[in-house]
């Protein structure tokens, strides 16, 4: 899909977004993403990253079937931090962080493709909207193992600081998130959650993604 997205459509395509690789599984990766799409994820991104993460040509395969089951489904595929990978698979976007290339730089390989990018505090969120960050990727939100590096939990003050601010682009919460804990991260002012092992570790995937995304409807509709 080479749609350019709107604003709108970008909210609506973060309402519930499913980020995994293939060490986030316990069973096939087109397995898991299918019944995460038949459980309502609204977009997906490919994070190929971590201890045993694919490399080379078995990345790249696992990249393009899982894009196929996307298309399929009409949901918008980014791929994080591999920009040659998102060019080559005319992906939908792609997903960088503060350490990843200048967002100038990727902005010019990747044209008007979605481009998200990870912040933590209102520096970073002036200078990645300055120079031309489409949404924000914000957390930890809450503490999570599943990625080794990440920053201690900021918990949703750093979302309600960021609307307060002025910054009206459109935002995800990212790390720690559950159904239990979504509603929170809704009120806080995101425009949807970010997750991995909520997810892709749930016994019932497409149960899981379902309350998962009662959670952040019934939430919409009360603000
Ligand atoms: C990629 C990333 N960035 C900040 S926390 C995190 C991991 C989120 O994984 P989970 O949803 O399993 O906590
Ligand atoms: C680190 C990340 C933060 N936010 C999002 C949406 N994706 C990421 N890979
Ligand atoms: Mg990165």
């Amino acid at each position: 899909m080479t749609t350019t997205f709107t604003d709108a459509k970008l909210r609506e395509a973060l309402k519930v977004y499913f980020i995994m690789g293939s060490i986030n599984c316990l069973k096939s990766p087109v397995e898991v993403l299918t019944e995460a799409i038949c459980g309502g994820i609204t977009m997906f991104q490919f994070r190929e990253k971590g201890t045993n993460a694919l490399v080379g040509e078995e990345k790249y395969a696992l990249a393009e079937e899982l894009q196929f089951i996307c298309k399929k489904y009409k949901i918008p595929f980014i791929v994080n931090d591999d920009i040659a990978l998102a060019q080559t698979l005319k992906a939908d976007g792609v997903h960088i962080g503060q350490e990843d290339d200048p967002i100038p730089v990727v902005r010019e390989q990747i044209g008007d493709k979605i481009l998200g990018v990870s912040v933590h505090n209102v520096e970073e969120a002036k200078i990645a909207l300055q120079k031309g960050a489409d949404y924000f990727g914000v957390g930890p939100i809450f503490p999570t193992t599943t990625k080794a590096d990440a920053k201690p939990a900021s918990g949703v003050a750093i979302l309600t600081e960021l609307r307060m601010k002025g910054y009206s682009l459109p935002i995800v919460g990212i790390g720690g998130i559950t159904a239990k804990n979504a509603s929170q991260v809704i009120k806080a002012g995101a425009d949807g959650v970010s997750v991995i092992t909520a997810i892709s570790l749930a016994d019932n995937i497409v149960h899981a993604t379902k309350v998962l995304n009662e959670a952040i409807i019934q939430n919409d509709r009360k603000n």
